[in-house]
């Protein structure tokens, strides 16, 4: 476990690359990162009060990276991840995916919440390809993508399957086949694994280690799972207290096949998930 604050990686951006180890500063800071966040503030001003929600937030998420975000109940984990999506403009600061700023909604990200959302009327492969009817993209393209990542999922078996009649993990591969379907090169989850039980919960962290190992895919998770968290990602942001700031930035030295039982038990694991806890209580949550 390596940590490094927030104001450090303001200026270097160095991110873990693909095979675990760290990328050289030089090499960082000429890479285009993924996802850049630069000196964000987000206020929200309503009848009753001002809020701030963010403040001082800079992070750069490297292509292919998996980056964890915990933090307290309100710290602004969402508004960070809408802000990626472009979904909400920041107050301050600016926000950039792929070296383009982001100055609306973006079509190219794929997003996962705690619900997953479907159409109750649909099976669960149309369900899938839903995302590709609203994109207008070709049908048999599409019916071949969905039928790839059904299989990458386990739910062969399932595609003519209506929404009640899956369970709600099942549910939660449907929904992340149909954030996958147009191949984002970002996918934003907020919470996807909060409405499971924790032994389901174990085995999507897992599926989504392998899916996202088997893909090119940046990830952006917001969970207030530690263990979660540090299983499944090369960085952990710890965030303090509404107005929400990066505290800090923890590097998981885990290797990229993580079997689950096996890293549970590693000396990293119990390391960085303690001195995540020790950052969290040390802010007054009990995540
Ligand atoms: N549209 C909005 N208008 C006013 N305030 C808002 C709005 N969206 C979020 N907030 C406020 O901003 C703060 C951050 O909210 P956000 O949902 O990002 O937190 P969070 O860390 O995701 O919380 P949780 O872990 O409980 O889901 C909260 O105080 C919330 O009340």
């Amino acid at each position: 476990m390596t940590t490094v604050n927030d104001t450090t990686l303001n200026k270097s951006g160095t991110a873990p690359n693909k095979s675990g180890a760290r990328a050289d500063r030089t090499t960082a800071t000429a890479t285009t990162p993924a996802v850049r966040l630069a000196d964000i503030a987000v206020r929200f001003r309503t009848k009753r009060k001002d809020v701030t929600a963010l403040s001082e937030v800079s992070l750069d998420v490297a292509r292919g990276e998996f980056v964890a975000i915990v933090g307290p109940s309100g710290c602004g984990k969402s508004t960070l991840l809408k802000l990626v999506a472009g979904l909400l403009a920041p107050s301050a600061g600016e926000v950039a995916l792929g070296g383009e700023p982001v100055r609306g909604p973006r079509r190219d990200i794929g997003y996962v919440f705690q619900r997953a959302a479907l159409l109750d009327w649909r099976s669960a492969r149309r369900n899938i390809l839903l995302q590709a009817e609203m994109r207008g993209l070709p049908a048999a393209a599409a019916r071949a993508r969905a039928d790839e990542l059904i299989r990458m999922t386990g739910l062969d078996g399932f595609e003519d399957a209506y929404p009640h009649e899956l369970s709600g993990g099942m549910q939660q591969r449907v929904a992340l086949c149909r954030a996958l379907l147009h191949e984002p090169p970002v996918l934003l989850m907020d919470e996807p694994f909060g409405a499971l039980d924790a032994l389901t919960r174990e085995q999507m962290n897992v599926e989504l280690h392998r899916i996202w190992r088997e893909t090119d895919t940046t990830v952006l998770l917001v969970t207030h799972s530690i263990p979660e968290a540090v299983y499944l990602a090369d960085r952990v942001v710890v965030m303090s207290p509404r107005p929400g700031t990066i505290t800090e930035l923890i590097d998981v030295h885990l290797p990229r096949e993580r079997e689950y039982a096996a890293t549970l038990a590693t000396t990293e694991f119990h390391e960085a998930t303690g001195r995540i806890r020790e950052l969290l209580g040390a802010a007054g949550a009990h995540d």
